[in-house]
C-alpha cells in the first residue's frame, strides 16, 4: 500500500518508520525543519522497545509541488489547527480522490477536512499509540494502545478499504481495528485525551506518573465523568462500559510511558491542542446546560501555559 503521510512529527514518523520497516511504500510531507533535514540526510532511527534501533530511509517532502500525487492513503498527523495551511497546499498535488484517513486528536478534525476536501473519502480514526523523539531524528515508541478507524459512509466498498488499511497498520505493529461507529470511535478517544493531556501538561508528568498519584486519579475520574455526562447526553455511546476504567488500565499498562503530546507541546513552547480537547467539553457543556467545572479549570490552565510561553520561569 503506498502511503503519504502528512506530517513528519512523533506521530507521522513513528507510523512511516514501522510501515516502511515492514516494506509498505511510505512518503512523508512536512514544512522545512531540523528534524526533517536530518532525516533527509542521515535516515529516521527508531528505537526498539529493548533499546537497539534500526535505520530508515522514508522520503520527506517539504515541498507539495515534489509530491507523486498518487497515493492509496494519505493519512493525516499534524496537529489540528495546522490541518487547514497543510491540506490547502498538498490537496492541489494529489489525485482528488486519494482516501483520506485522520488519526488527530480532538474534535472536529473530520469535519473540517470533509469540508476541505470535498471530492475525497474521509476516514477517521483515533490511535493510543505514541510517540516521542529521543532526540532529532530518532523516534522512539512510547504508548502501545490500539488504533481504531472507521466511515461516515459505511458502503461494502469503504469497509474493504478500511480493512485492508487495518490489515496494513496491524502488520507494521500498530494494531487497528476497524469499528462502524464513527462518533463512538472519536469520542472515546477523546476521554483517553481529556483523562491525561491537560493533565500531564500541567504537572508535567508522564501520562503513567500521574495517576500514581491519588490526586491525580482523582482528577482523571471527575475529567472523564464529565466528558462522558456530555457524550451521553449527545447519545454518543463509548467503546468501553467503564470509560473511567479503561482510562486507567490505559495509563498502567498501555500509554503510562508517553510524554503525552499536549506536555511535549509544552515542553517545546507550542501551541496546544487544548481548544479541540477540554476546550470542547467546556464549549458542548454550556450548550447542553451541563456543568464541567473540571474541565473548563484545566482548559483555563492550559490555555494561560499556552499564551505565556515567554513569561515562563524556568529556574528558582
Ligand atoms: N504524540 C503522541 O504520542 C500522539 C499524538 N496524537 C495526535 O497526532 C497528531 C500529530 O501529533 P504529533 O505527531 O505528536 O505532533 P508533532 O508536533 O510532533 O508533529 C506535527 C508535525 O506537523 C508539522 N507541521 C505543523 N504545521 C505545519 C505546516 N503548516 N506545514 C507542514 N507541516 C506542518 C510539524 O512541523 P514543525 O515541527 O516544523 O512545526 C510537525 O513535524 C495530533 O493531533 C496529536 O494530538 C495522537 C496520539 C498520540
Ligand atoms: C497517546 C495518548 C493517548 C496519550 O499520551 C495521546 O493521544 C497523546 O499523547 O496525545
Amino acid at each position: 500500500m503506498e502511503i503519504l503521510i502528512l506530517g513528519a512529527g512523533a506521530m507521522g514518523s513513528l507510523f512511516a518508520g514501522k510501515l516502511t520497516k515492514c516494506g509498505f511504500d511510505v512518503t512523508l510531507y512536512n514544512r522545512p525543519n531540523n528534524h526533517v533535514e536530518i532525516m533527509k540526510q542521515q535516515g529516521m532511527q527508531m528505537v526498539h522497545e529493548k533499546g537497539d534501533f534500526a535505520t530508515l530511509h522514508v522520503p520527506v517532502y517539504t515541498n507539495p509541488a515534489d509530491l507523486s500525487g498518487d497515493y492509496e492513503l494519505m493519512l493525516v498527523l499534524i496537529k489540528s489547527f495546522a490541518t487547514k495551511a497543510v491540506l490547502e497546499k498538498v490537496l492541489p498535488m494529489v489525485d482528488d480522490k486519494t482516501p483520506i484517513l485522520t488519526l488527530q486528536n480532538g474534535i472536529g478534525n473530520l469535519e473540517l477536512i470533509q469540508q476541505l476536501a470535498p471530492t475525497h473519502e474521509v476516514f477517521v480514526g483515533g490511535t493510543s499509540a505514541g510517540a516521542g523523539w529521543v532526540k532529532q531524528g530518532v523516534i522512539e515508541q512510547r504508548a502501545w494502545g490500539k488504533t481504531f478507524i472507521g466511515s461516515t459512509k459505511p458502503t461494502n466498498e469503504n469497509v474493504d478499504f478500511l480493512k485492508k488499511v487495518a490489515a496494513t497498520f496491524s502488520e507494521s505493529g500498530l494494531e487497528t481495528l476497524v469499528s462502524d461507529n464513527v462518533q463512538s470511535i472519536i469520542w472515546s478517544k477523546l476521554v483517553v485525551n481529556i483523562a491525561y493531556n491537560g493533565l500531564t501538561a500541567v504537572t508535567r508528568l508522564k501520562n503513567g506518573e500521574a495517576i500514581e498519584y491519588k490526586e491525580g486519579k482523582e482528577l482523571v475520574s471527575k475529567l472523564v465523568e464529565e466528558a462522558v455526562e456530555v457524550a451521553h447526553a449527545k447519545e454518543i455511546s463509548l467503546l468501553y462500559k467503564d470509560p473511567v476504567q479503561e482510562c486507567i488500565r490505559l495509563g498502567i499498562e498501555e500509554i503510562g510511558r508517553n510524554i503525552s503530546s499536549m506536555l511535549t507541546d509544552v515542553l517545546h513552547q507550542r501551541k496546544t491542542e487544548i481548544e479541540v480537547i477540554n476546550g470542547f467539553i467546556v464549549k458542548e457543556g454550556k450548550r447542553l446546560q451541563i456543568a464541567t467545572p473540571y474541565n473548563n479549570m484545566m482548559y483555563k490552565l492550559v490555555k494561560m501555559i499556552d499564551q505565556s510561553y515567554p513569561r515562563t520561569i524556568l529556574h528558582p
